[in-house]
């Protein structure tokens, strides 16, 4: 730009001397404005200058000025003549005189004043106005024929003020350019107003017949029809101004078709010749006058544009905005100097923040470029030579929160004065009504670190931020810090964390998958918003307080066959439109059901994930498969469509991964149509719910499953775990409940053929356990022990070492074994019509994965106890707290033991696997 490299110390002042500064500062000049120390502020003309608080009436004040002036291009000075001398930093202090050299003598001193420095007003008070006065451009100016009006201050002030005493200061650095010498630059309002009005003031004084006659007869004063304001219909204006007989005539001809037919006044109508007529000008205006007062201004508007008839609307400040080539209320420097071989800069957007300048706020940054150190500084804060403001600019929002209002009521907030207000990652709130009611008692709010003052670390050391994502804390704020920006993200629904190891590598950028396809991957993007949107909320609600998941909820899943879709790959799919049609039910495989148990599983939320019908997956595949057609015709369309639910109702008190010592017997009524079945059933997810029981039996050649619905003999109590009600675990207890003999699931006798789907353990298993490592990776970086980030210990970072392994282990040989089900189960997915082929699938799937299976859902139960175990030494007292920073360390480590029991504890699948294993080598015969 320009002015770049160029020093400014402007001495604040009001309007004229501040607008001197932004001209210098918006073509590229470093200004500073030098405030004095504890002053306020409520200069506007402040865009891109700084400010430094120096009392030049202490001694170490003024010599910090000096040294300041002495390396700076330009001084504004905006006093009364003499204030500058008095204070031993007037013109002859930096350019020297002739016989003794100044410190600075190539220094451009402006000088702006109101009255003449030499004449007898130099030493009155004054402002715009009288300097307007009594440079007798006011005489001359329009109003009414007693009176003259004034032009608000844009004359005096801006134009003959700031405005001339900025091309003195340019016209002075040309001149240095030259000489090499610094000038003074001597700018009054009153000498400048008139320079400025030379147009009529030279019109006067030679007779010109434009400016002759009294006022508000002359030729722009109102006096010309031509050169005028009317009003419309609607209240606002046109400014008419065809000076020139040609476009006098464009006007007028446009104008008389314009008008309403007929319009005339008694049948007078003007025509071009008649311009300059004085005799008919009170009979032009008035034509005008009432003639624009026929249509709105935008009618008017429409008529003259792009014409030559000089008519054009009087728009609004915010109409004349919108057709600025800025887009801005606020006006963009001009003129634009433009270098032709370059393309036009377009005029940077500038928002309220730049209308505040606090005194101070740059003291310490240009006082340490000086070389003055803290020590020095604080001396001098003590001694009252400069001040140092903590104070910020807080841009308010409206009654809505959120929306920022315009910008007259951007406030300067100094903290020390506000103490109920707190500023969070550059969002200002307002604790003063909350305060009484904060969790962690008002002690701490009060402290005097954090009252009034940037809380943004502790706060984050103490909360998790989605405190203040939640409504009742969102309305605490009331603002945001001008100029400064929230760095701290809220998740947003969807979105794939950046954290590293938080998500599984097939969906971090620059990894790549044998796995998963491009049909997954959209499939995943789909899945995670439904989560994050309608599950996640719900979720953290329903594990506090322990109620059902919701009907709205489930009624949403099954818009998009979510419960069908639960249930794997399989002819259950068939002719339906899964995930809005995102995959066809032919395509669903074991990777898509896969990505849906994770993703469910992200939200942290053990017994709620259970309550969101995980009953039902293991529960109705048995009616599936071994169901009679007119059983799977009733119940499963009500279960898929979640207007029915159901569960699995095998474990007993006596029994648990030990099936085959179940006591719940079904005997055959006398007539041998019903099942009479007695016995309990403990542990049962979504018992207290269910509407289907699919029960493990007892019965005369051996073990049958029945489905038995509620009912006469069916009774659910609740029991209580160490995770959330939500997930409906009952104890059942079944006192001569039947069922119908065609309820029975598969063959008489024929054992208990339940797919346990370990496999969908092992989903989400792997995928909390992942979360758990984000959450220590975020906590170990953001909380501070010993002065030190916790991630700075090298026994953190070995457990965080620990936990990625595991978490990254798991999931390899989970999607490898998910690989291997895809392709085995193709052969199911496909060719499955009968149960029967099926059921051979299965086994054959179940025969070779069996036992990889096992082992996965063992190792990932077993790291995750590790991985809770070490996370809660990570946390450490928040790690055992339900509520806070700690929370989903404190649920996982409570609830990991369902995933390490759920489905067979850990013992017993190690040694299902190994036995597995050794019954096929002895049967490979193999020797060492
Ligand atoms: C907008 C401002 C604030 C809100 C909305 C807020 C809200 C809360 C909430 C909801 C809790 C309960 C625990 C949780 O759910 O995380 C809490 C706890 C707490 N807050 Fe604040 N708080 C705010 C500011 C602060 C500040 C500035 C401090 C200063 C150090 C502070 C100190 C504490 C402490 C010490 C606890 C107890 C933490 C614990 O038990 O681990 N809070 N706050």
């Amino acid at each position: 730009m320009a002015l770049s490299g160029l020093k400014v110390i402007e001495f604040a002042g009001l309007a004229p001397g501040p607008f001197a500064g932004l001209i210098l500062a918006d073509n590229g000049a470093s200004v500073v404005r030098i405030d004095r120390p504890g002053a306020s502020s409520n200069d506007i003309l402040c865009r891109g200058k700084k400010s430094a608080a120096i009392n030049p009436k202490i001694p170490s004040g003024k010599a910090a000025l000096l040294r300041l002036v002495s390396s700076a291009d330009v001084l504004i000075d905006p006093f009364r003549p003499g204030v500058m001398e008095r204070l031993g930093l007037g013109p002859e202090v930096f350019l020297g005189t002739h016989n003794s050299p100044g410190l600075n003598e190539k220094l451009i001193y402006a000088r702006m004043i109101g009255f003449p420095r030499t004449g007898p007003h130099k030493d009155m008070a004054g402002h715009d106005i009288n300097y307007l006065a009594l440079s007798g451009v006011l005489s001359i100016l329009p109003g009414t024929e007693e009176k003259p009006s004034f032009p608000i201050n844009i004359l005096a002030d801006f134009a003959g003020g700031g405005l001339t005493c900025a091309m003195g200061i340019l016209l002075a650095l040309v001149e240095r350019g030259k000489s090499g010498r610094g000038q003074v630059v001597d700018a009054d309002m009153v000498s400048g107003s008139r320079y400025l009005s030379s147009f009529p003031l030279l019109g006067l004084a030679s007779r010109s017949s434009s400016m002759m006659g009294a006022r508000g007869s002359r030729l722009l004063d109102g006096g010309a029809p031509f050169y005028n304001i009317y009003t419309c219909q609607d209240g606002r204006w046109m400014s008419v101004g065809c000076l020139e007989p040609a476009f006098f005539k464009a006007f007028i001809e446009r104008f008389v078709k314009a008008v309403p037919s007929g319009f005339t006044l008694d049948g007078w109508i003007p025509t071009a010749d008649m311009q300059f007529d004085t005799e008919e000008w009170p009979k032009l205006k008035e034509y005008l006058t009432k003639g624009f007062a026929t249509n709105g201004r935008d009618y008017w508007t429409q008529v003259f544009h792009g014409t030559d008839a000089c008519a054009v609307p009087v728009l609004t400040t915010e109409e004349a905005a919108a057709l600025d080539l800025s887009r801005s209320l606020f006006p963009v420097p001009h003129p634009r100097v433009i270098n032709q071989t370059r393309r036009p800069e377009i005029p940077k957007k500038v928002g309220p923040e730049s209308l505040v300048l606090r005194p101070g706020q740059h003291t310490r940054e240009i006082l340490a470029e000086l070389g003055l150190d803290d020590a020095q500084m604080a001396e001098m804060v003590r001694e009252g030579a400069i001040g140092i403001s903590n104070a910020r600019e807080i841009l308010h929002f409206s009654n809505k929160p959120g929306d920022l209002v315009s910008c007259p009521q951007v406030d300067q907030w100094d903290f020390s004065d506000c103490v109920q207000w707190i500023v969070i990652d550059a969002r200002v709130f307002d604790l003063s009504r909350f305060q009484n009611l904060h969790p962690g008692g008002v002690s701490v709010l009060n402290d005097e670190e954090i009252a009034g003052q940037d809380a943004t670390e502790a706060f984050f050391a103490l909360h998790r931020q989605e405190v203040l994502e939640r409504p009742q804390y969102k309305r605490l704020q009331i603002g945001v810090i001008a100029g400064e920006k929230s760095v701290i993200k809220a998740p947003v629904p969807g979105d794939i964390s950046k954290v590293p190891y938080a998500e599984p590598s097939w969906l971090v950028e620059g990894f790549h998958s044998p796995y998963f396809t491009e049909n997954h991957r959209k499939f995943q993007v789909a899945v995670r918003k439904f989560v994050d949107e309608h599950i996640y909320p719900e979720a953290q609600i329903k594990e506090e307080d322990g109620t059902k998941l919701s009907q709205e909820l489930v009624d949403k899943m099954t818009s998009l066959n979510f419960h069908a879709m639960r249930l794997g790959p399989g002819k259950h799919l068939k002719g339906l439109t899964l995930m809005d049609g995102l995959v066809k039910p032919e395509e669903f495989d074991y990777f898509h059901e896969l990505v849906i148990n994770q993703e469910v599983a992200r939200c942290g939320a053990r017994g709620y994930g259970d309550g969101l019908l995980s009953g039902m997956v293991i529960g109705l595949p048995p009616v599936l498969n071994f169901g009679s057609d007119e059983l799977k015709a009733r119940v499963v369309p009500q279960v898929l469509q979640g207007k029915k639910f159901i569960c699995l109702a095998i474990s007993e008190a006596h029994a648990g991964s030990d099936v085959m010592g179940l006591q719940t017997t079904a005997v055959k009524s006398e007539d041998g149509k019903e099942w009479i079945i007695n016995g309990t059933k403990k542990w049962i997810t979504n018992g207290t719910f269910a509407d289907y029981f699919t029960v493990g039996c007892k019965t005369e050649d051996g073990f049958t499953v029945i489905l038995v619905e509620r009912g006469e003999g069916v009774e659910t109590k609740p029991i209580k775990t160490s995770y959330s009600s939500s997930a409906g675990t009952a104890y059942i207890t079944f006192d001569n409940a039947r069922a119908p003999i065609g309820n029975t699931l598969g063959e008489e006798g024929g054992g208990i053929f339940v797919m346990l789907k370990r496999w969908v353990m092992c989903c989400s298993s792997a995928r909390a356990q992942r979360g758990i490592v984000e959450e220590c990776l975020k906590w170990t970086a953001q909380r501070k022990a010993f002065g030190k980030p916790l991630n700075s210990q090298a026994v953190i970072r070995a457990k965080l070492a620990a936990m990625i392994s595991r978490a990254e282990s798991t999931q390899n040989w989970l999607e490898n074994i998910t690989y291997q089900m895809c392709n085995m189960v193709g052969i199911i997915t496909q060719s499955v019509e009968l149960d029967q082929a099926f059921v051979q699938s299965y086994k054959q799937q179940a025969g070779k994965l069996a036992g990889q299976i096992a082992f996965l859902k063992a190792y990932s139960t077993s790291s995750g106890q590790q991985t809770a175990a070490d996370a809660v030494q990570i946390f450490g007292g928040r790690g055992i707290t339900r509520t806070g920073m700690g929370r989903f360390i404190e649920h996982y480590h409570r609830t990991i033991a369902f995933d390490a029991l759920l489905g067979g504890a850990e013992d017993v699948l190690r040694d299902l696997g190994v036995r597995q294993a050794l019954q096929e080598v002895s049967m490979e015969r193999t020797k060492l």
